[in-house]
Parts: structure tokens; sequence; C-alpha cells
């Protein structure tokens, strides 16, 4: 029986599937549906590119599915850990693959206040500390996020290293990204980054209401 008719059929519609697919693809604004969608093109140009006999689609596309399927278990491994993060403050290990190290010295000033400010810290080990407000940062904390969302996009206050350790050092360009690909990375910026400012506005009013408090004065002595 003559089969080169059925592989020409299957090849024509493997085609116009593929190309359906492709346009769905390159139209999907998130990462993970676009992911997806490219693995489901990958599969169907395979599963036609055999019949036909064409090698070099067979190749490519036996090339990208893995790399796609990767690239979208890392993702959906980030949202999880990030679900995670948001729920129960854990630690940040997520954020690992797309930082660089920095080791930091005692005394070493990682940024000053009023400097323009292009990226964030994630503290591995030793101790941190916020000159002016005075506060120590635990390891695990991010550090560095009011630059990226205030309108001037500098620091709000200095950052020294107070004791020998290392920090995880992520561009505000990789933090767009993460935030447009993960929506609930985003959310959880936001909870940081409300959070910190609630509690400055309240450090602020107490010490306000400190300084309005009247002076009661000391009775005199008869
Ligand atoms: N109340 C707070 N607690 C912990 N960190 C804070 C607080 N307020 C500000 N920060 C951090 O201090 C950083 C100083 O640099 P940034 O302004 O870039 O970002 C700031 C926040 O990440």
């Amino acid at each position: 029986m003559d089969t080169s008719h059925l592989a020409e059929h299957a090849g024509a519609a493997g085609s116009f599937f593929a190309s359906i697919f492709v346009v769905a693809t390159l139209s999907m604004r998130t990462m993970i549906p676009l992911r997806v969608f490219a693995i489901l093109t990958n599969i169907i140009l395979i599963a036609t590119a055999v019949p036909t006999h064409n090698y070099a689609t067979l190749i490519l596309h036996a090339v990208l599915l893995p790399v796609n399927t990767y690239r979208l278990h890392q993702m959906l491994q980030l949202v999880r850990n990030v679900k995670k993060s948001v729920n129960s403050d854990l630690s940040m290990d997520w954020l690992r693959p797309f930082t660089t190290e920095r080791k930091c010295t005692a005394g070493e000033v990682l940024f000053y206040k009023d400097e323009k400010a292009d990226s964030m810290f994630y503290i591995v080990s030793g101790r941190f500390r916020l000159v002016e407000s005075g506060i120590e940062l635990p390891v695990g904390a991010l550090v560095g996020e009011f630059g990226m969302l205030s309108p001037s996009n500098t620091r709000t206050q200095t950052l020294e290293c107070v004791e020998t350790g290392m920090v995880l050092s992520v561009t505000y360009d990789q933090v767009e990204q993460l935030y447009v690909q993960n929506p609930a990375f985003g959310f959880y910026l936001l909870r940081l980054f409300s959070a910190r400012l609630f509690e400055n506005i309240a450090t602020l009013e107490q010490r306000l209401a400190h300084h309005a408090t009247p002076q009661v004065a000391e009775p005199k002595p008869a």
C-alpha cells in the first residue's frame, strides 16, 4: 500500500496545527502559558516530521522540547516557592538562580542613603544594619526594594555590614521580569514593601507623639 499520500496529508495537517500553536505561543503574555504552548508545538511538529521524514524539523524540536519542559518546570517551582514564602515567610532560596553572590566584610557599606539604586539584596549570612533606623536585618531578609518602587529610584537608608557575611544581589531588571512573569512574586514584593512602609510610618508617629507630649513641669519645692 502506498503510504506517501497519508504522510503528505499528515504533514500538511501537522503544519496547519503547528502554525496555529506558533501564533498562540507568540501571543502569550506570561511565561507559563507560553511554555505550555511551545511544548505542544514541539510535540505536533515532532509527530508530523516523522512520517514526512523531515529530519531537520525533527531534530530542532527534539532539542527544543526538553528545553521548554525544563523552563516550564523551573517557572512552576518558582511560583510554588513564592506562594510558600507569601503564606509563611519562609526562606527565599528560590531567588538564588537569578542572583549574583557578593561577599561583604565588617564595616563595608553596601549602599548609601539617597544613592541611585539598581538592585536589591538577599542576606545569606553575616549581620547587616540599616544605619538611619538602626534596624538589624536577619539572615533570609530581602533588602533594597524601596529603591525600585519609589519614584526617584533612590535609597531611603544606608546599609552597612556589621559582621562579615554574604548577600545575593539581584538587579531590578531581573526583578521586573520576575514580577511580570509571576504575579505571586509581585504580590510578595508589594506585601513586603507595604509592611515596611507601615512599620516606618508607625515609628515616625511614635516619635512625633513623643515630641508633641507636653512636658509636665516638676512642682517647685515650697
Ligand atoms: N522597617 C523596615 N524594616 C526592614 N527593612 C526596611 C525597613 N524600611 C526600609 N527597609 C529597607 O531598607 C532599604 C534601604 O534601601 P532601599 O530604600 O532601596 O530599600 C529599603 C528597604 O528594603
